[in-house]
């Protein structure tokens, strides 16, 4: 070819590979599909993503790609990805889309393509029958045998981190296409899942799916949780081991016993619009009578917690480089973690806040909460929305392990906000919704060893030293471990100056 460069007279010559099937300069030649196999439709986590696997002779190896195949002359490019998926895959989907014609390798080729997006519904006999594989995630199917394809199931979660396993332990070569995909999937991850997803860069959404069996988190996932706990200090998690069930089950047992009448467990907050109840250690007392039920479903969920504590500990210390990856798994073995149990009155348009702006004191917070709005950390001197995502948690973390981390590691200040509160970057309307009906929050704090200093030279601790259970005592007004109380350490005195 001898086309003009854009805006000269000049003649350049140009190598270029074209198919002798294509009808036109413009027709489309392929489609590329992007399909996806849902196993249960309210749960977007258990998603696949259909790939590939084929030797590919310009390449001289073999690649993992998107299914794809060539548009036949009696077709649309949505029957050719229909009779193309099934032939390479087995499955039967559903065309959700068909992209306009997108171009593959433009530097070499005029080749197009249409990506055709698909899902399959695995709960359709077909489809559940041709799904014979040994494992979950790593299994490999043969299919048209002849031209030695292979179908690939990756999860829709970490999908990203599924293709670079790939490229680590088979060596396949990837298509440049689906790795974009992966990266875009993957910026998008950090920050949403589920069906009603916010997205805020600063809150992002972090799954812990591969730590759930070892108990020791990717590198990647450390990263990602440590740098949340660097920028705004808080993240959303998912973790096979905190189902929805178990969340839906904690936050009824929850409910159950700030129920309880004249219960000495449960307390009206001398300021906030509030009541609570303090849970301590797994083996926690409640004062009432009370279900057998709920206090093993509370007991669940505490358990599930104090390893998901572990898995979140680990990632700090793989995120701030330290060679000891238990370093602070070791200073939480006498499990003195609690349960808080909370549940905030309805208001109206002149509630200020629900729960006043406070850090937290231990090390870590985990927080589940029933999706009622208002809950906001203050983040770049602004008091912002923290997203509700089902079926996620909020991981914060209190002032001890920021004192230990000097302050790498930010104790953001937080609240729970209604429509009168001073300074809410909260839409007005999400917190007049949210006020007009009471709310359930369930809050783990993890909190050291007692005789730990708040001083950790190890991990870059500040000069000042005082024990665990003094600095809890000083935080809370020096009456117990109540956390109620009101005394700010002086990076957040400076903090709160600015409000
Ligand atoms: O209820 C909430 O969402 C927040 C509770 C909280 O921050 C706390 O109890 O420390
Ligand atoms: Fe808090």
């Amino acid at each position: 070819m001898h086309p003009h460069d854009a805006g000269s007279d000049t003649l350049r010559k140009w190598d270029r590979a074209v198919r002798t099937t294509k009808k036109s300069e413009n027709s489309v030649d392929a489609v590329v599909i992007l399909a996806i196999l849902k196993y249960d439709s309210s749960d977007a986590s258990r998603d696949e993503i259909v790939c590939v696997k084929q030797f590919r002779p310009p390449v001289d190896g073999y690649t993992i790609e998107l299914p794809a195949g060539l548009i036949d002359a009696n077709e649309d490019p949505a029957q050719a990805a229909v009779r193309e998926f099934k032939e390479e895959t087995g499955y039967i989907g559903q065309v959700l889309s068909v992209s306009p014609p997108s171009y593959l390798s433009p530097g070499l080729t005029n080749e197009s393509a249409c990506l055709v997006r698909m899902e399959v519904d695995m709960t359709l006999e077909h489809n559940a029958k041709n799904h014979e594989r040994k494992t979950a995630h790593d299994g490999l199917e043969r299919c048209e045998k002849d031209r030695g394809l292979e179908k690939l199931l990756l999860p829709r979660v970490g999908f990203l981190n599924a293709l670079h396993n790939l490229q680590e332990k088979d060596g396949v070569k990837i298509f440049a296409a689906l790795y974009s995909l992966a990266v875009g999937m993957s910026v998008s991850e950090d920050t949403t899942i589920g069906s009603n997803p916010v997205i805020d860069g600063n809150f992002p959404l972090i799954d812990l799916e591969t730590a759930s069996h070892s108990g020791i988190p990717s590198v990647s996932a450390a990263r990602k949780v440590t740098r949340a706990l660097q920028d705004s200090g808080f993240l959303m998690i998912t973790s096979p081991e905190l189902t929805k069930d178990l969340q839906k089950r904690a936050l009824i047992a929850a409910s159950r016993v700030l129920d309880i009448q004249s219960s000495s467990t449960v307390v009206s907050h001398p300021s906030d619009p509030k009541i609570y109840a303090m849970l301590y250690g797994v083996d926690f007392s409640i004062d009432g009578a009370i279900d057998q039920k709920v206090i093993q479903d509370l007991r669940e969920w505490y358990t599930a917690l104090r390893s998901t504590k572990d898995i979140l500990l680990r990632c700090i210390a793989i995120g701030l480089g330290m060679d000891d990856t238990d370093f602070f798994v070791t200073l939480h073995n006498e499990h003195n973690d609690s349960l808080r149990l909370l549940r905030y009155h309805s208001g109206d348009e002149n509630t200020g806040n629900r729960c006043k702006e406070h850090s937290d004191y231990g090390t870590l917070t985990l927080l589940l909460t029933d999706g009622v709005g208002g809950l906001e950390a203050f983040v770049d001197n602004e008091w912002r929305p923290i997203p509700y995502i089902e079926g996620a948690i909020i991981v914060n973390i209190g002032s001890i392990l920021s004192e230990w981390t000097r302050h790498e590691l930010n104790a953001t200040l937080h609240r729970v906000a209604g429509p009168a509160s001073i300074g809410s970057k909260t839409p007005k309307e999400d917190l007049m919704r949210a006020v007009s009906v009471p709310r359930i929050s369930v809050a783990y704090f993890a909190d050291p060893n007692e005789k730990v200093s708040t001083a950790l030279k190890d991990c870059g601790g500040s000069s000042e030293e005082m024990s665990v259970s003094d600095y809890i005592q000083w935080r809370s007004g020096g009456e117990g471990a109540e956390r109620d109380g009101v005394a700010f350490v002086s990076v957040e005195k400076e903090r709160l100056s600015k409000i």
